[in-house]
């Protein structure tokens, strides 16, 4: 399997360059140049597979030769042992209708750690093959960063430069990050919003003073290997809800289209996928463009659910590429036509394209609150407010009752507790492997939103490329 930029004008790599590489040189993301696609009888012979067979199973594909199956089995058993559920990504059920896909059971208690955890052994596993190492830029919105530290802390050929907005994560997000004191983590808060960040991270991977001195990495999903990993629990949930003799529906708590595209290539596998259901909080880029076709930034509003507190979605540009025709070129004009104007409508072809599989909510303040409330009051299940989001947006959606809907449960609510406690009257308690949080010493810089400044740190503190 090779991979190509959904911009066109990058050279094509194969899966392990394509994990290294992160951002493809011309701007663009990589994908795969085809779907791979599994029978109906292939796809029933996966029930009842232990998490880290299957997902060695879907995952090979995408590798290729780049592993052996047998070495790919022992990372993704590797991985998923240091999950604390057994079925790592348990599905809990709600009512006749509705189902909770936990994704939290990973060390750091987001989604996150379902990639992430695979992304570290793999960045080991290729920059063992040769000299090279590897400086890591990331911008998280809470998630992402503390999943990608753990993943990576004290690992000898890399380097990671994480930003977060200053101020926006929740306390336990910062410090699962700013706790972690091994000399190579290097934790940054800037001014701005998460925007902002994920701006300078892309900018850095164009920055020639930067890339010719430095190994520049990704671990935000910008990197395919993390949406890859995140498609196996799409295939977990719905073999265990009757796939594939029978549709699923989900809905995913959406902010850079990350999670929700790995649902997309899912279906694209041959999943027997009803719907996706994208929920957005009130930075609700997303919906409006998947309803109006009108993909327009505006000003970041911070929300009781701060890791989708997002306006630029980053792998929005995958499924623009892919419903619209797989043309490079012509979606590099359009993203550069975004870049200069904060703003573009989709075409009819992306319209449509994505109408195929793609449904769209939002909730507001008010609804993520009476979500969080019903779970708890009707069901017992204490959930987050970005589950929440999801769970609002799935009961909403005005689906064929028949069809099982699944709402992915993105973070432990104890990530949330202010918003869980305002809504259910309970304080989620920290679990046991995060207990002592609140006790440990925290590290960080904190620098102004500007490029400069982000660049200049990271030159004076990495390793230079070797
Ligand atoms: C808890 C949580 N839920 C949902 C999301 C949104 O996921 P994605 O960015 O893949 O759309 C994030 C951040 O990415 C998150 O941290
Ligand atoms: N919500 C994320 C934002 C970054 O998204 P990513 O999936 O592209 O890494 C976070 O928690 O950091």
């Amino acid at each position: 399997m090779d991979y190509i930029s959904t911009r066109g004008a990058a050279p094509a790599l194969d899966f392990a360059d394509a994990t290294l590489a992160g951002l493809a040189s011309d701007g663009g993301l990589y994908v795969p140049r085809s779907w791979p696609r599994f029978s109906e009888a292939e796809i029933a012979a996966m029930v009842g597979l232990p998490y880290a067979e299957l997902a060695q199973r879907i995952m090979q594909p995408f590798v290729g030769d780049c592993l052996t199956p047998e070495r790919l089995l022992a990372l993704t058993t590797q991985a998923y042992g240091r999950f604390s559920h057994r079925a790592v990504t348990p599905l809990v059920q709600l009512d006749a209708q509705q189902w909770l896909l936990e994704l939290f059971h990973g060390p750091t208690l987001a989604f996150k750690d379902v990639a992430l955890q695979l992304l570290g052994l793999l960045f080991e596993e290729f920059l063992g093959r040769s000299e090279r190492n590897l400086t890591i830029v990331g911008a998280t919105s809470g998630d992402t960063g503390s999943a990608a530290i753990d993943a990576v802390a004290g690992r000898s050929k890399v380097d990671i430069f994480m930003l977060h907005p200053r101020g926006r994560v929740s306390d336990v997000q910062r410090r699962q990050m700013t706790t972690v004191l091994a000399p190579n983590v290097h934790n940054i808060a800037i001014e701005g919003s998460f925007d902002d960040a994920q701006a300078m991270v892309k900018r850095m991977f164009n920055d020639a003073a930067m890339t010719d001195r430095f190994a520049i990495g990704a671990v935000n999903s910008i990197n395919w290997a993390r949406l890859m990993a995140q498609i196996v629990y799409y295939f977990a949930a719905a073999l265990q809800l009757g796939a594939p003799a029978r549709k699923v529906a989900f809905s995913v708590p959406t902010g850079n289209f990350g999670d929700v595209f790995a649902g997309y290539v899912a279906a694209q596998m041959g999943l027997p996928i009803e719907r996706l259901i994208v929920a957005t909080n009130v930075n609700d880029i997303l919906h409006r463009a998947l309803s109006t076709g009108d993909y327009s930034q505006s000003t970041v509003t911070p929300t009781t659910a701060p890791s989708m507190d997002i306006q630029v979605s980053s792998n929005f540009e995958r499924l623009l590429f892919d419903v619209g025709g797989r043309d490079g070129l012509a979606l590099a004009a359009q993203m550069r036509g975004f870049e200069a104007s904060k703003a573009m409508q989709l075409t009819n072809a992306q319209r449509e394209g994505a109408a195929t599989l793609f449904t769209s909510a939002r909730a507001d303040a008010d609804e993520t609150l009476k979500a969080i409330r019903w779970a708890w009051v009707e069901t017992g299940q204490v959930i987050d407010p970005h589950t929440a989001i999801g769970l609002h947006a799935a009961q909403t959606a005005g689906l064929d009752p028949r069809v099982p809907v699944v709402t992915l449960a993105t973070a432990h609510p104890a990530k949330f507790r202010d918003a869980v406690e305002q809504a259910t009257g309970v304080r989620p308690s920290l679990p046991t492997r995060v207990g002592d949080l609140f006790e440990r010493e925290e590290r960080l810089v904190q620098l102004p939103g500007d490029y400069a400044a982000v660049a200049d740190y990271v030159a004076l503190h990495a390793t230079p490329r070797v």
